[in-house]
């Protein structure tokens, strides 16, 4: 099993010894080619509209892309929720008769900022036995003081055995919201899709620049001190990629076997692949196959065939997949060499070789 879920930490050499052979294409550069392979293979095998699959037709598909605008994407002020008058589009979808209930969601995507985070919950919002909210709802870090009725009260309803499901990448390095899960339900089960957080850092800080094209270079925001190459661990960029120390604050109130990690790099070049270890952690069947993929040569990535509740392919929008700017060589070098042994204990207390360091 390439992805094994083993969660006994294993020492890091053994990982490696394990792993290494079978995860080694996960460096950047073979990603590429197995996102090649992976599309070829997609067009050879032909399964539904991927038979006819052609440059022709992957350009008239990334000219139907469905682009989910950001701004449908932010919450709705406290008060309308309140009086009920939410749009379903905030409240995810309704069941065809407006049946179920409002329930507490039992998993959460907790991160991690720039993972593929959106992906992998427009991919799970495909099962039928998940619902899951749009927007999201950072209830665990910033709206905490409104309560669990107000959080309750986002969800979609659902029906028996479905599952609730929202995701706020924040909570990842929020210090305060593996106690305030853990208080709302023990039972909460928690996704988290992680990244090379070198490449993780330059998404984060492309994202910020699109924003504010102001700011800083990266180089310069990287260093306390370039001359010295002390890195400032203070910034937020740097500060999310050092997962180990993040994950230790989960573990004191949720076990190794309620945590799922998910490859971000693999999410991409296999989603498939993930979203099979995904359900399985969720305790659904595996619905959710390489049927439901075709990947997008204009885009750049995979793309749902059919989004949740309609019949059109589906991409995600611009904000998900830009170019990012060039980074100084040495810099990247040095962010490599920071991440290092972070990413060794990360590897050890996942049992999952993620394969970042070359
Ligand atoms: N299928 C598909 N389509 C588009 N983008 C994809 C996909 N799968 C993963 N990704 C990667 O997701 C990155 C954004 O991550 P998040 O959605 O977690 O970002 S956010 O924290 O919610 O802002 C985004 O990062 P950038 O490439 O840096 O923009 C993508 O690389």
């Amino acid at each position: 099993d390439r992805c094994s879920t083993t969660t006994s930490p294993s020492p890091v050499k053994a990982s490696f010894g394990r792993a290494a052979g079978l995860l080694e294409d996960l460096s950047s550069q073979r990603t590429k080619r197995l996102v090649y392979e992976w599309t070829a293979g997609s067009e050879l095998t032909g399964y539904g509209a991927a038979r006819r699959s052609s440059r022709v037709l992957a350009d008239e598909r990334a000219r139907q892309v469905v682009e989910v605008p950001e701004e449908s994407l932010l919450l709705p002020p406290p008060d309308l929720v309140a009086s009920r008058r939410v749009s379903p589009r905030f409240a995810g979808q309704l069941s065809p008769l407006g049946e179920g209930s409002k329930k507490l969601p039992q998993a959460l995507i907790i991160g991690v900022k720039k993972g593929g985070t959106r992906a992998l919950l427009e991919f799970l919002r495909v099962h039928p036995d998940i619902r899951a909210v749009g927007a999201e709802p950072h209830f665990f870090d910033r709206n905490y003081d409104n309560g669990l009725e107000w959080y309750r009260e986002l969800m979609p309803k659902t029906l028996e055995g479905q599952i609730t499901m929202e995701k706020t990448p924040s909570y990842f390095v929020t210090r305060e919201a593996p106690a305030r899960i853990s208080a709302m339900s023990r039972d909460t089960k928690l996704i988290v899709v992680v990244r090379d957080p070198v490449t993780r850092a330059i998404s984060d800080y492309t994202q910020t620049l699109s924003k504010k094209p102001d700011i800083p270079s990266f180089e310069s925001l990287t260093f306390k001190n370039r001359t010295t190459g002390l890195i400032d661990t203070s910034w937020s960029a740097i500060q999310i990629g050092i997962y180990a120390k993040h994950l230790d604050n989960w573990l004191q109130y949720f076990p190794m076997d309620q945590i799922l990690f998910v490859s971000g790099e693999r999410l991409i070049s296999d989603p498939a692949g993930e979203l099979g270890r995904v359900q399985d952690f969720l305790g659904l069947k595996r619905i959710i196959t390489d049927k439901h993929f075709y990947f997008n040569q204009t885009k750049g990535f995979p793309c749902l065939k059919k989004a949740e509740g309609s019949s059109k392919p589906h991409c995600l929008g611009k904000t998900k997949g830009r170019t990012h700017p060039n980074i100084d060589p040495e810099v990247v070098q040095r962010l490599r060499d920071f991440y290092r042994p972070f990413n060794m204990k990360f590897y050890q207390m996942t049992g999952r070789f993620f394969g970042w360091d070359d």
